[in-house]
């Protein structure tokens, strides 16, 4: 399970195998990589593990008979496969610790117990940072930089077990937290599931939505409804494995939402005799009615504002984002990536913004702040229009 570096108190990994090589995988994958631990990747997908070690996560695991274990294995499956990869892991004594990283942890310790799992080795885990993307292709090295990482040992696990999936946290950069499986599934279907199902919920409305207001769709309603964008398939599984959690916060969501329905149906109608009689004297009434919509946005705040991470927990790199207008024609982008290679910066990340039936759109760059100048002036000079600061 590694070695420990004297005086220290902290386990040295120098070998972690990752099996499943999806955005979480490869995710840990690179950050260990990044950290110069050797990293075997295996996945019963082979083009997944393909661009997982093409992305320079790892290289595939080669099991030839009496090779040394690595010093975890860290199974990034789905839950539902969870315990049997575990088992399998185990039995081939594939290494000397084991951990996961599925998003309920309940279900996965007791698949684990039923299946005769050595509980001594294994301390499950859930590192707090993800996507709502899915595959290697989406996975990045810093997905877990200030993040909590949930670790749920059961009394039988070792110390030094619990030691080394802590170290496997920390070098991905996030903050462990050991807490008890059934307290983290309370606490993720309040923070993390029921906040899915109702992104899920409001943006389930826009599948009829008319053109009119889909244009109109600015920041907030991509806010709400990003982590919608989930793969249906993997939240199913997650959501019947912490079913009950999950159904006592969504009854309480949906009763606010129900309260609040209600009196702004109320409203509406006050609202309607008041344009016909004009009798401003009601009007004190109506706020009455209004008192549940002014209680649910008040708690929405507070709630809001209790959420860590505002104060500079998060060590995530800001990048600076600069747009840059590009013609709607082939190999634009091509020339602006070349520009950028020329003036010497790196573009961390892309995105395209682009209206259909425009001959434009606008490429926003992600950049680190220091390189915002060198290259605005670059591609400026090639005559590009630069936007910095918008
Ligand atoms: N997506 C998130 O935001 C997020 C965040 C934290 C934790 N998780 C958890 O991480 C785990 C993986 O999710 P993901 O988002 O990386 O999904 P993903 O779909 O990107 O990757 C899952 C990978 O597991 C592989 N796989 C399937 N069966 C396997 C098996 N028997 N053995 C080994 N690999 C197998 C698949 O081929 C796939 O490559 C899930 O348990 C999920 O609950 C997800
Ligand atoms: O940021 C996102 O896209 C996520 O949904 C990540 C998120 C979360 O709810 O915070 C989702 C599920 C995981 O198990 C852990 C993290």
């Amino acid at each position: 399970m590694g070695e420990e570096t004297a005086g220290t108190g902290r386990t040295v990994l120098r070998r972690v195998s990752v099996l499943g090589t999806g955005l979480i995988g490869t995710s840990i994958a690179l950050a260990l990589r990044a950290r110069d631990v050797d990293v075997t990747l295996s996945d019963p997908d082979p083009a997944s593990l393909r661009l997982a070690c093409d992305l320079g996560a790892g290289r595939p695991m080669d099991r030839t008979p009496g090779s040394a274990p690595a010093d975890i294995a860290v199974i990034a499956a789905p839950p539902a496969v969870v315990p049997a990869v575990l088992r399998q892991a185990q039995d081939s004594g594939l290494a000397q610790v084991y951990t996961d990283v599925a998003s309920v942890k309940s279900s996965v310790l007791e698949g684990a117990e039923r299946l005769g799992c050595d509980m001594a080795t294994f301390v499950p885990g859930h590192p707090m940072g993800g996507r709502e993307k899915h595959g290697p292709g989406a996975a990045r090295a810093d997905l877990f930089l200030g993040r909590s990482w949930a670790l749920c040992p059961t009394g039988k696990a070792d110390p030094g077990s619990v030691a080394a999936v802590t170290e496997l946290a920390r070098l991905c950069g996030a903050d462990p937290l050991v807490l008890e499986a059934g307290a983290h599934d309370r606490a993720v279907a309040l923070v993390s599931h029921a906040p899915h199902v109702a992104s899920s919920a409001v943006a389930a409305r826009l599948v009829s939505a008319g053109e009119t207001a889909l244009a109109l769709a600015g920041q907030g309603v991509r806010d709400v409804t990003r982590i919608a964008g989930g793969d249906p398939a993997m939240w199913e599984e997650i959501l019947t494995h912490n079913a009950g959690p999950v159904a006592d916060v969504l009854r309480e969501v949906a009763a606010d939402l129900a309260a609040t329905a209600e009196a702004l149906h109320a409203q509406s109608a006050t609202a309607a005799t008041f344009a016909s009689e004009a009798d401003p004297a009601s009007e004190s009434g109506s706020e009455d009615g209004m008192q549940p919509v002014r209680d649910l946005l008040a708690r929405g705040r507070s709630g809001h504002g209790r959420i860590p991470g505002k104060h500079g927990a998060v060590r995530r790199p800001v990048y600076t984002v600069i747009p840059v207008v590009i013609p709607d024609e082939p190999g634009a982008l091509g020339r602006l990536f070349a520009a950028a290679a020329t003036a010497g910066v790196n573009i961390e990340d892309v995105r395209i913004e682009h209206t259909p039936g425009l001959p434009l759109g606008v490429a926003e760059l992600y950049l680190l702040p220091e390189a915002v100048d060198t290259l605005a002036e670059a591609l400026s000079a090639e005559g590009w229009s630069v936007h910095p600061g918008v």
